[in-house]
């Protein structure tokens, strides 16, 4: 199949980000992976860009475009705007843009300006930036400075015919930059053109990757967000270890996640998202208890093929935090038993079983054993040896968290290969106060409202 895409240079793309292969590079320090998308004015390089960020829509990704850095004109230079190239080298403030870009790639936010178009004026630190895993950077000129394209991981160019290209500037120019048809033919010819071949279309000879016919170009968006997603090397833990599983990341599980890690969220929003994605971690890890076929007779008379999942079922939590899970498992396993354990933290590593009430049939059931937050691992591989110690077999336990930490995941996984983790999303890491980050502080008292700021932000 033709997907009219151009591999440029693919071998040049830079291999810091190559797969990451063994557990401990997992969560070391990383540095973001930047792409570079360029080509002529109205090619569809923001049509291109907006449809890679909604196909990663499991990643962090943050998009800066080089117009943010637009130098403001003067009174006097607005006065004769008919003669000022808006598409030469100089009319971008490219040093700010490479001390934005710098501070991004080591990790920290930075400030952006904001362009306006109608009014040709910059307003400075305009938008708050965060760093995030990809940072995707387009402009119709990015690929024209050495120090720019030198930032970058992957260098695109989307290359669409000129006719068309004046056509879609027409009609946007028009409609969302204030401009009228005379002016926008104006300066076409006196200057967008005449750029373009000066000092993009040059350009073009530095990209990875070509695009030919930029948005409408779905294979070849497809095929760069399955390498951006190798190149990140995404899900890596799952890879390595086939007894976890993070439920599949969209829109409404990042949202939901974005509200209950926010620190402003007042606990009545926390509780609502926190037991609405606790629901969906509860309903994929049944989906992992054993089943056997089911063939049923519909009201229609036909047959259909289902299956029917194991009964002996119980729930632990571990308390207080596990409590939290227990409403959503019984909502949908109804009247199952529901056990406790309660394990008290000694300093970093010391963990002391204090309490337990456990079904007393444990060992023949299934066990799903609930704690939203799975940090150092230490609680959890007590917990998970005091179920052994009742004679549940390692395969029978499900192991359900909200967030889990690539720490408690080696911990976990290397000790219990047999037992399941189902989490909703994998943390970047642990801090010294073995907290996950980013986290979302202490879940036990968000939830149950006995942390101090979270009660009065009630
Ligand atoms: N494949 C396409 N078909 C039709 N219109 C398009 C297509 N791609 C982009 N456009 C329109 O053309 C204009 C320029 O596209 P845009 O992505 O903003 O280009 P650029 O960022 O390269 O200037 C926009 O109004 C956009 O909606
Ligand atoms: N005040 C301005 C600033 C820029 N332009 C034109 O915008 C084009 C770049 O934006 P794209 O989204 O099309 O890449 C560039 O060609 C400038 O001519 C402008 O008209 N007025
Ligand atoms: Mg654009």
């Amino acid at each position: 199949m033709d997907s009219g895409i151009v591999p440029a240079l693919a071998a040049s793309v830079n291999d810091q980000f190559s797969l990451q292969s063994n557990a401990s590079q997992v969560y070391g320090p990383k540095q973001p992976f930047v792409i570079g998308v360029a080509g002529g004015s109205a090619s569809g390089k923001t049509t291109v860009c907006q449809k890679i960020i909604s196909q990663l829509h499991d990643q962090r990704v943050v998009l800066i475009q080089q117009d943010s850095f637009y130098r403001s004109l003067t009174d006097e230079m607005k006065k004769n705007v008919q003669e000022y190239n808006f598409d030469h080298p100089n009319a971008f403030n490219t040093e700010l843009l490479l001390s934005c870009m710098n501070t991004l790639k080591q990790g920290q936010a930075v400030s952006i300006p904001h362009y306006d178009f109608k009014i040709r004026q910059s307003i400075e630190a305009a938008r708050r930036v965060n760093s995030s895993d990809i940072i995707i950077l387009e402009g119709i000129l990015i690929l024209h400075d050495p120090e720019v394209r030198n930032l970058m991981n992957m260098k695109i160019f989307v290359d669409t015919d000129s006719d068309v290209r004046l056509a879609r500037r027409i009609q946007r120019d028009t409609i969302e930059r204030g401009r009228n048809i005379e002016s926008v033919l104006n300066q076409y010819a006196k200057f967008v053109k005449p750029s373009f071949e000066e000092f993009i279309l040059p350009s073009k000879k530095h990209a990875d990757i070509i695009i030919p016919r930029g948005g409408d170009n779905n294979v070849a968006i497809d095929l760069i967000v399955q390498h951006i997603r190798t190149k990140l090397g995404q899900h890596d833990l799952c890879k390595i270890y086939h007894n976890l599983f993070a439920i599949y990341s969209t829109f409404q599980i990042r949202g939901m996640h974005t509200l209950i890690r926010d620190v402003n969220t007042k606990k009545h929003d926390f509780v609502f998202y926190a037991d609405r994605l606790i629901r969906l971690v509860v309903e994929y890890g049944l989906g992992h208890l054993p089943f056997s076929e089911k063939l049923v007779t519909t009201p229609t008379g036909s047959v259909y093929t289902g299956v029917v999942f194991c009964k002996r079922l119980c729930g632990v939590s571990i308390i207080r935090s596990g409590e939290s899970m227990e409403n959503a498992l019984r909502a949908c396993c109804k009247g199952i038993k529901i056990g406790k354990i309660l394990i008290h933290r000694e300093g970093k590593s010391g963990r002391q079983l204090i309490y337990e009430k456990l079904p007393a049939d444990i060992a023949s059931r299934h066990v799903l054993l609930l704690d939203p937050v799975l940090a150092s691992g230490n609680s959890a591989i007590e917990a998970i040896s005091l179920l052994l110690s009742k004679g549940v077999p390692e395969a029978n336990i499900i192991f359900l968290n909200l967030v889990s930490a690539p720490q408690g995941i080696h911990a976990v996984c290397k000790r219990f290969p047999l037992l399941k983790i189902v989490t909703s999303e994998i943390e970047t890491s642990l801090d010294k106060n073995l907290q996950a980050i980013p986290g979302m502080g202490e879940f036990g008292d968000r939830y149950f409202g006995t942390d101090d700021s979270a009660t009065s932000l009630a």
